[in-house]
């Protein structure tokens, strides 16, 4: 999952756009970039690392202009390198930079025909490369030298035509304004908002997520529609339209469980009223399955699941406890590129408080358990801390098929609920006792917020993928090119080495 946001404003956006990425920060931390524009000139800053380390007071100085785009990065396709960061750019026309939050499907077969029908070179594995050649490449069909938005609208819709997968989506193009657009899904969540400023005028906003246009004091307007483009010019005029044929909202249901932030409102869904509810359901069911349980206490494994947990020991009756306590300085360990770094971040993010487990029956909830990797864990050190019996919650039914929009879970045996029953996945994860929220509650708990949304997108949890694309030879082809061996062993290469400006790597020789 990335983070996107664009400003255009009436003064310098370096400072917002800085501020909104470091709010965004959760959605990816492996690299953070940040283009501006001023006089006929982009000014653009990206590298691999979290927001305070790739932009320093040199760098914000040059980020000159009031209009910009950023990006926070979590790789889905390609590798980690700093070539990958983005914003991506492209010189014709107009100049035009990118930034992409979502997983193309058919990246492929596009890369093949951006290179032998439109003549364009795509120089790295990023997906994100690709379609933002595929919209410059229809604009530029267009052949002219100031475009309309209806240019722009035009150029969008021919995106929506070519594009597969997941894509919510921000351009800058040069000196015209910067564009913004979801997938026909709307799987990956988009939003704008506005600003007055002192003499009256507008300024605006979009991000991935609402919290960004609260910390920047722009308010929230709306989601951008599934389809829809939002064109708004360099002097603040803004424009949208459906691009789209058949819009239909199937919003990603793991954003609600993990990926976003509580405090933001996506589709008109607050994340954290959802996570309350997951919390609620998943007290039924531990009424349902044992209405003669013995849990002494609820303990969250911070940070996400802090919120169900919390509802789930209100609806129980029982104690609420901070049984862990997180190392404020270590980032998400899920997001974090190979197993052997997310094992060791674990332990060095979360600490037991012995006390709260000593001679108890501990319930630990979490929002969900992907590789297993927090879990195993974590119930070997409540074991260690002294508990009498383990049972651990998850307010996510089993992940048990890859994700191909956006979340890094390509490979089928990297999941540990893949080919396992849960009483399996109990003895794997060393729990006396294993409960997952079934399906239908969580789009319950989804939907009891914003009754409008027909369709969620929870292939992790159904397998069933929307865009109707994906067969098995797709899966097993991004399982051989995205699994953590392959991928620790591109990076390594890369280190090895030395990255240029632009991308080379030699991962086939
Ligand atoms: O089964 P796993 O593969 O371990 O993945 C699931 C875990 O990873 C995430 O935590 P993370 O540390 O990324 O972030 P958080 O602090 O927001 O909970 C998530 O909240 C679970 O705890
Ligand atoms: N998580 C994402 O949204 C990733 C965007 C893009 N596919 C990349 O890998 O850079
Ligand atoms: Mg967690």
């Amino acid at each position: 999952m990335c983070g996107i946001v664009g400003i255009v404003s009436t003064s310098n956006v370096n400072q917002a756009l800085y501020d909104a990425l470091t709010v965004l920060q959760h959605r990816g931390q492996d690299a953070a970039g940040i283009v501006t524009y001023q006089d006929d000139r982009f000014y653009l800053r990206k590298d691999n690392g979290l927001v305070r380390d790739v932009f320093r007071t040199r760098h914000m100085r040059r980020l000159v202009g009031n209009v910009g785009i950023g990006h926070v990065r979590y790789p889905t396709a390609g590798s980690s390198s700093s070539a990958e960061a983005q914003p991506f750019y492209v010189n014709s026309p107009y100049g035009i930079t990118l930034a992409h939050n979502g997983n193309l499907t058919n990246a492929d077969d596009l890369s093949r025909d951006l290179f032998r029908t439109d003549l364009r070179h795509i120089n790295t594995n990023s997906d994100s490369e690709v379609l933002l050649n595929v919209f410059a490449h229809e604009l530029q069909k267009l052949g002219k030298l100031t475009p309309t938005k209806d240019d722009i609208f035009a150029a969008v819709k021919a995106v929506h035509k070519r594009c597969k997968g997941a894509y919510a989506v921000i351009a800058m193009v040069t000196g015209y304004g910067i564009v913004a657009f979801r997938d026909p899904n709307g799987i990956r969540p988009a939003c704008y908002g506005v600003r007055e400023t002192e003499e009256g005028g507008h300024e605006y906003m979009i991000a991935s997520e609402s919290v960004a246009l609260n910390a920047a004091g722009f308010n929230l307007v709306r989601d951008i529609e599934p389809g829809e483009a939002v064109y708004i010019e360099t002097d603040g005029s803004l424009y949208t339209q459906q691009c789209a044929d058949k819009p239909h909202l199937i919003p990603c249901i793991f954003e609600h469980v993990y990926f976003a932030r509580p405090d933001s409102i996506i589709d008109k869904v607050s994340v954290y009223k959802a996570r309350l509810r997951m919390g609620e359901t998943l007290a039924d069911k531990v009424l349902r399955e044992r209405p003669e349980h013995d849990i002494d206490v609820v303990i969250p494994i911070p940070d996400t699941s802090r919120t169900s947990a919390m509802q789930m020991a209100h609806r129980l009756g029982v104690k609420f406890r901070e049984g862990f306590i997180k190392n404020r300085y270590i980032g998400r360990t899920f997001i974090m590129p190979g197993q052997k770094l997310r094992k060791k971040s674990v332990r060095q993010k979360l600490n037991p408080i012995d006390l709260e487990f000593r001679g108890k029956n501990v319930m630990l909830v979490d929002d969900s358990i992907v590789r297993g990797t927090t879990c195993k864990e974590i119930v070997q050190m409540a074991r260690d801390a002294g508990a009498r019996n383990v049972y651990f919650a998850s307010a996510a039914p089993p992940v048990r098929y890859p994700n191909v929009y956006g979340i890094d879970m390509p490979s089928v045996n990297e999941l540990i609920a893949h080919d396992k029953t849960i009483d399996e996945i109990c003895e794997m994860i060393g729990a006396d006792w294993l409960l997952y929220q079934d399906l239908e509650d969580l789009i319950t708990c989804v939907n009891d917020v914003n009754p409008e949304i027909e369709a969620w997108e929870c292939s992790v949890f159904d397998g069933k993928y929307i865009t109707g694309d994906i067969d098995s030879a797709y899966l097993e082809k991004i399982e051989a090119l995205r699994n953590d061996k392959t991928k620790s062993k591109q990076n390594g290469d890369d280190e090895d080495n030395g990255i240029i400006d632009l991308h080379n790597d030699n991962e086939n020789d």
